[in-house]
């Protein structure tokens, strides 16, 4: 035995009890300890030990290689679930499977290389980017966690910082930091971070020092913390997180960029640009977005060049909007058909409704997100009388009940009685 396992720190607790150096539970919690020539070590940790080094080893990293959805696989399940966005759909799906084949290869080469390709997803809100990502994630059943970046703040500040951020998702993962750091976390509104936004904002956070602080993150870093649930056996005492192979989604609207980057197409200076853009041209510009004009909008440089993946999401139209509405696997229609059969109702929607529905949701500029807002507007009153209505056994929602706004005469006017 070396000197140190005898007057060392590591194998001795405060009151000179033999130790596991590495859960620093003393000999009398653990039961037998191994000794080695500076420390031992209890049983539980040796458990632990052969648990972290099987998932470790390369042979299974290749398997989970192969294993590996191709691009097309990921964007057929994309398909499922998303309507539209096609570039953004392909970029994803290839990006993120460059992602999970480098860390499988380069892990299993021993190879510490990794140049991480976190991506960005800008447009209008309820087009779909917190979906993408999150579809992905179920996919390939990796852990996931969506964050507002808005909510951050730099470390020190009251509110969470970036380490509370990967804190969470370790604690999704039911405090298995291995898995966590495979996983994806979607930040929601970055462009809300960019410098001349925060100026103005009350809160004494600027964005600019969470994208510092962000920076950190999106390359390596290991985040150390003690697990909430301490004193369980079997639980290390601290879990550690490099962040190095996380992958980083962000996503945001960024309201005027297609402006500059039409500016800067046209050239500075020249005057005819003023009243030019429209809803449809400004998104036709945003195409074309590079880093300079992400630069130029507020975020900073290094933050702009952690994220080589760009892709632009159209805004969902009307006709979009009906498909979204029917089509996806768990498309709202689907749902709440099946939420009134529940109540023996069967549930119909015209084609005029579907796109009055459509028309509705797009008047409020949510994007998809305003559906389930005006569904739930017009159903609410054949919902609240169904459960006792038990003569209504078929529903149909036309045109007029949409606009009528779900009032009771819409729902007098649009339901029958079946024989
Ligand atoms: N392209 C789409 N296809 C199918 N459903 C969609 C699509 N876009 C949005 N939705 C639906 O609208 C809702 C909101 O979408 P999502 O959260 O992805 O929007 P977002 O683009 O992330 O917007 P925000 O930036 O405001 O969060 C989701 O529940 C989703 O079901
Ligand atoms: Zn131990």
């Amino acid at each position: 035995m070396g000197r140190k396992a005898r007057d060392g720190t590591l194998s001795r607790n405060l009151e000179g009890r033999l130790m596991c150096s590495f859960c620093m539970r003393p000999e009398a919690a653990t039961g037998a300890l191994i000794a080695g020539p500076d420390a031992y070590i209890c049983e539980a940790c040796v458990f632990e030990c052969s648990r972290i080094l099987a998932r470790e080893t390369p042979a299974q990293w290749l398997s989970a290689v192969t294993d590996l959805p191709r691009p097309r696989e990921l964007h057929d399940f994309l398909d499922q679930y998303v309507i539209g966005q096609e570039h953004a759909k392909k970029v994803l799906s290839v990006a993120v499977y460059n992602h999970y084949k480098r860390i499988g290869c380069c892990s299993a080469l021993g190879d510490p290389e990794l140049g991480k390709s976190n991506i960005l997803l800008i447009g209008p809100s309820g087009s779909g980017k917190t979906l993408l990502a999150e579809t992905l994630a179920r996919r390939l059943a990796v852990p996931f966690l969506i964050a507002d970046a808005t909510a951050l703040t730099e470390t020190g500040y009251v509110g969470e910082d970036v380490d509370g951020l990967i804190r969470r998702l370790v604690q999704s993962c039911d405090n298995d930091a291995q898995r966590a750091s495979l996983g994806i976390v979607y930040l929601d509104e970055v462009d809300k971070l960019a410098v001349r936004h925060t100026v103005s904002r009350s809160r004494d956070v600027s964005g600019e020092g969470v994208q510092q602080a962000l920076l950190r993150f999106m390359d390596s870093s290991v985040v150390r913390f003690a697990p909430r649930e301490r004193g369980a056996a079997r639980r290390p005492e601290w879990l550690e997180v490099d962040t190095r192979q996380i992958l980083f989604i962000c996503g945001g609207a960024f309201e005027g960029l297609a402006q500059l980057v039409e500016r800067r197409r046209r050239g500075h200076g020249i005057g005819f640009t003023v009243d030019l853009p429209g809803p449809r041209r400004c998104s036709n510009f945003l195409a074309y977005a590079e880093a300079d004009d992400l630069i130029h909008y507020g975020l900073i440089p290094e933050f702009v060049g952690r994220l080589p993946v760009v892709s632009v999401l159209d805004p969902l139209d009307e006709d979009a909007l009906v498909r979204v509405l029917t089509e996806p696997a768990n498309a709202l229609v689907r749902q709440y058909t099946k939420l009134l059969a529940m109540d023996g109702c069967e549930l119909h929607f015209t084609r005029g409704a579907l796109h009055a529905l459509a028309q509705e949701a797009l008047a409020r500029g949510t994007g998809a997100r305003g559906l389930r807002t005006v569904i739930e507007r017009v159903l609410l009153e054949p919902m609240y009388r169904l459960p006792r209505q038990r003569e209504v056994q078929c529903l149909t929602i036309d045109e007029r009940a949409v606009r009528d706004g779900g009032s009771p005469s819409g729902f007098e006017y649009s339901c029958s009685t079946r024989a």
